[in-house]
């Protein structure tokens, strides 16, 4: 359904990059099909030796495509809504909205349209299409939400939820990446202090990782499950996981989650540039 439209992703900085890059791994969407916007236009150069079409004026680009992926930040929202609203075409175009705290509301009301908008909360795993995202929209948008869970799905995981929950995802699977990064990132340091060389430290880490995210997905059990299979008796795991908890570990984990997902409500501000 959604192969044969033309797509926009505006505002690419990271994440704009990543779905871009995603997208064209996937082998489903042919980079010509997908204009990139940003205003330094220098800064994605690569993106059009890369076969993409890339254009500073964002007017242009939304007259071109069908869909609108919009990936600024969120106080850049504003002023890029007020430009774009002279080209959406509410008959024509859907709005992918991956803004962090812009409710559907406010995205119509700012254009003053009754827009078609989905809200999508990807992550930077869409680069190399293992990304979580969650999806939302409202009432009678039933294909627009089915055309973003078809993209969406060539880049990794989807998941609907209810609006409500859009800042809940962002902190549990958007920032979640850079949880697990800095998880990783601690492990691997250990393995340093009690021997290996950095670069084998991190191989070991990331994959070890990788295996236990696995476990649970393919295997559908609880954490805890696995952990039990791993917790030999007397052994040395339930020594360092002991120890760890000790440390705060969960807890560190869970209050950081907290956090960003109270800050996603208080993001969206008036015009920062
Ligand atoms: N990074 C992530 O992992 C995730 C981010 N998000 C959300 O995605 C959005 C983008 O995040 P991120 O990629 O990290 O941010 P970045 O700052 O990297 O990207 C934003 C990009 O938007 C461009 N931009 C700003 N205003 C305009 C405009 N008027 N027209 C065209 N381009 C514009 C900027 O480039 P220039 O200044 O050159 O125009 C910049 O490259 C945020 O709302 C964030 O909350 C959601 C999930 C995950
Ligand atoms: O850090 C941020 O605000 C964005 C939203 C989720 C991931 N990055």
């Amino acid at each position: 359904m959604s192969r044969n439209k033309t797509i926009a992703i505006i505002g690419v900085g990271n994440l704009g990059g990543a779905i871009a890059r995603g997208l064209k791994d996937s082998g489903e969407y042919r980079p010509q099909n997908i204009i990139l916007t940003r205003r330094h236009i220098d800064r994605i150069a690569e993106f059009g030796e890369a076969g993409f079409k890339i254009e500073k004026d964002n007017l242009k680009a939304a007259a071109w495509a069908d869909l609108l992926i919009i990936t600024v930040e969120p106080q850049q929202m504003n002023r890029l809504l007020d430009e774009l609203a002279p080209a959406v075409d509410v008959d024509r175009h859907v709005i992918i909205s991956c803004v962090t705290g812009v409710s559907i509301r406010q995205i119509k009301d700012r254009l003053q349209k009754e827009a078609t908008v989905v809200r999508a909360m990807p992550n930077t795993g869409v680069a190399v299409r293992e990304s979580m995202t969650c999806l939302a929209t409202e009432g009678m948008n039933g294909p627009a939400l089915r055309m973003a869970e078809e993209i969406f799905s060539t880049v990794g995981k989807t998941l609907i939820i209810d609006e409500e929950q859009m800042a809940a995802a962002t902190a549990l699977g958007a920032c979640g990446v850079a949880f697990f990064l800095r998880a990783i990132r601690a492990a691997s340091q250990g393995g340093i202090e009690i021997g290996f060389p950095a670069d084998k430290a991190m191989l070991i880490a990331a994959q070890t990782s990788l295996g236990a995210a696995r476990l649970l997905l393919e295997n559908q059990t609880h954490p805890e499950a696995e952990i039990d299979r791993v917790t030999t008796p007397r052994g040395v795991t339930i020594s360092g996981l002991n120890t760890m908890e000790h440390q705060g570990f969960s807890s560190a984990m869970i209050k950081g989650i907290v956090t960003s997902w109270e800050k996603a409500f208080r993001l969206y501000r008036e015009d920062k540039d």
